[in-house]
């Protein structure tokens, strides 16, 4: 029965997931071409901004207007990019969107996220071929180079004239599958930040000992670096924390050495020697503290170490507080997500920090209040790994949940007091 229907939501998923948006060189016009075709069918309005001169990274900004446009409205946000999959180590390729007999769709992205981006689309198709006709207007957006940070995506659009006059007041963004049956839910992310350590020191032979070597004065920073690590990494272990609600460091590289021929001088003691770390802060923590570490402790002066440290994006919101979104009846918009998801009979887990990072961050910086969500229960997380897959049956059932959740932002006029 399947083969005979040749345009359904699970064909254009896997046509979508068929469009190789991998970076380093992701395909941006061939994604929106096809979102602007669905778009069309839809009706909805549509737009492409830029924000790089080249235009290379488009963004497409889709529109279904609501009864009351004064309102705010509600942004439902996807990234068009993936990161690279090594395709010889897939049991099937990872841009053929293969279907197995069990209903398994392998593909690069059919987890992160180019589920949500469909499943968004075809909630509206259904709503609309229902009549409905959302109160506020309903905003979708598919951004470049979400995996590379979103400076040139996400980043400008939320600073940009553009995104001020959308009045958002809420935006869904993606989330991460569970093994189990509850739909999880992420108030916050953790900031990213790029740490790279320098070492300098006396070289000398080989055969020496001396004091104040590159090497040496690298290493110990390491060692406190893992130290800290391993405290941070006990508390989870004792069940005190999630893995998300601590500061993770994790070394990435490692460089130095004397190069000679196809390897390195092994008499020499180098002058020079560098690491490079993964750093991730949760909102809870004071990033100022974490500043004055890396600058005390982790690379002093005093043991002639110099560093540059990468915050890719904010850790604070436009008045300072921390970037996490309520979950309580503070939020309005939270008690109608949620009273949504039973709707629709989902059971929602306790709501999460997400332990990596998404381009929600730039949107609570403005103050608004995004949660990430990614409809995937009875699902293993894949994202970034091999055998990327997704059920249809799973597909299926997040469609179905998006227009609970759609339908009940769009609608849902604030009572004041
Ligand atoms: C430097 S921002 C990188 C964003 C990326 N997002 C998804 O994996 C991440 O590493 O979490
Ligand atoms: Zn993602
Ligand atoms: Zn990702």
């Amino acid at each position: 029965e399947q083969q005979h229907q040749h345009d359904t939501p699970i064909s254009r998923f896997q046509n979508y997931l068929r469009i190789n948006t991998a970076h380093p060189n992701p395909n941006y016009t061939a994604p929106v071409s096809f979102l602007t075709a669905i778009a069309q069918t839809l009706n909805l309005q549509i737009q492409t901004l830029h924000f790089t001169p080249s235009k290379s990274k488009p963004l497409l900004l889709l529109t279904w207007p609501g009864s009351h446009p004064s309102l705010p409205s509600l942004l439902l946000n996807s990234h068009l990019d993936s990161v690279p999959a090594e395709s010889h180590k897939w049991a099937h390729p990872p841009f053929s969107a293969h279907r197995t007999a069990d209903g398994r769709i392998f593909a690069r992205g059919a987890q992160d996220d180019k589920c949500i981006a469909i499943q968004y689309l075809e909630a509206i198709r259904t709503l609309k071929a229902a009549d409905f006709a959302p109160i506020r207007p309903v905003h979708l957006s598919f951004v470049p180079d979400e995996e590379i940070g979103g400076l040139d995506g996400v980043a400008k659009f939320a600073a940009s004239e553009e995104f001020r006059d959308l009045n958002v007041g809420f935006m869904l963004d993606e989330g991460q599958a569970n093994p189990g049956d509850e739909f999880r839910v992420f108030y916050a992310d953790r900031t990213p930040w790029n740490l790279i350590v320098k070492a300098k020191g006396a070289p000398g032979h080989g055969s020496r000992l001396y004091d104040n070597g590159a090497m040496e004065n690298l290493m110990k920073s390491v060692e406190v670096m893992t130290r800290f690590r391993a405290a941070q990494f006990d508390v989870v272990k004792a069940g005190k924390a999630a893995l998300s609600e601590v500061i993770s460091v994790n070394p990435v590289y490692l460089k130095s050495g004397i190069a000679s021929g196809d390897g390195f001088a092994m008499n020499v003691q180098p002058s020079e020697a560098e690491a490079g770390f993964d750093i991730r802060i949760p909102p809870t923590v004071d990033p100022e503290l974490v500043r004055k570490r890396i600058a005390e402790e982790w690379a002093p002066e005093a043991r002639n170490l110099t560093y540059q440290l990468i915050e890719k994006g904010p850790t604070r919101d436009f008045r300072g507080r921390p970037l996490a979104t309520p979950t309580d009846d503070s939020n309005p918009w939270w008690s109608v997500f949620k009273q949504a998801i039973a709707s629709a009979g989902g059971k929602l887990a306790k709501p999460e920090i997400l332990a990596s990072t998404t381009d929600a961050r730039f949107m609570r910086q403005q103050g608004i209040p995004t949660l990430g969500f990614s409809p995937m229960t009875n699902t293993p997380i894949l994202l970034h790994d091999h055998n990327e897959f997704l059920k249809d049956t799973v597909f299926l059932k997040g469609i179905k949940v998006y227009e609970s959740v759609i339908s009940a932002l769009s609608s849902f006029v604030e009572i004041s007091e």
